[in-house]
């Protein structure tokens, strides 16, 4: 769904890497199956317009499975994208920029500052989106996500709009909601 720009294909920390390792390598793929965003591109606008045609090459996204950044963004939708967005080249923020420096040592010098996403609107077309958050850091995110109103600030609260979508959360990642639900499961204390 995303691509750091200009990071290595191989680099330990590209998505490249991170899906081969933690999913592809373990599955029966063909990988000429396996469609990832080239952030190497000699051409990165035109990289992003092929993507989009792919995907519609093979009838839409059956499944959109992704997580969610603490400010909110879905694949590198940042804080401020078009909701009517494709598959794009986009800054990161410097937000993002800071939560990912872990993985580069903790040096920001080395984090990249452009990706390769799929858009909001590319998103929004997938058939069933399924969005997993867990800790507290992704409190914030969540609570504006799924109590505040749909907006381009939040990108992730675009799926209030999608007909089949659904937020996985632990409970560290509702400790910001406002509207408090009783575990179907949990008795109501008794008044006798
Ligand atoms: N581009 C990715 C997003 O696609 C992902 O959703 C987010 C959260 O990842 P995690 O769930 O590992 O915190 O990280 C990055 O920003």
């Amino acid at each position: 769904m995303d691509e750091y720009v200009g990071l290595p294909r191989d680099h330990p920390e590209s998505y490249h890497s991170f899906m081969w390792t933690n999913l592809f390598q373990h599955v029966d793929i063909d990988p000429k199956n396996v469609n990832i965003l080239d952030g190497n591109a000699p051409d990165l606008a035109a990289e992003c317009v092929a993507y989009e045609a792919r995907i519609q090459a093979v009838g839409g996204i059956e499944l959109f499975l992704g997580g969610v950044g603490s400010d909110g963004h879905i694949a590198f939708n940042e804080p401020g994208s078009s909701l009517a967005s494709r598959t794009r080249v986009k800054s990161l923020a410097y937000d993002t920029m800071i939560a990912n420096a872990r993985f580069f040592g903790g040096d920001m010098a080395a984090v990249p500052r452009m990706a390769l996403t799929v858009g909001v609107q590319t998103i929004m077309e997938a058939r069933e989106v399924v969005i997993i958050a867990t800790g507290t850091s992704k409190a914030l995110a969540i609570q504006q996500a799924v109590e505040g109103g749909v907006g381009h600030l939040c990108t992730l609260s675009c799926l209030q709009l999608h007909p089949c979508s659904m937020v996985v959360v632990d409970d560290d990642a509702t400790q910001e909601l406002k509207v408090k639900t009783v575990n179907v499961s949990t008795p109501f204390p008794s008044n006798s």
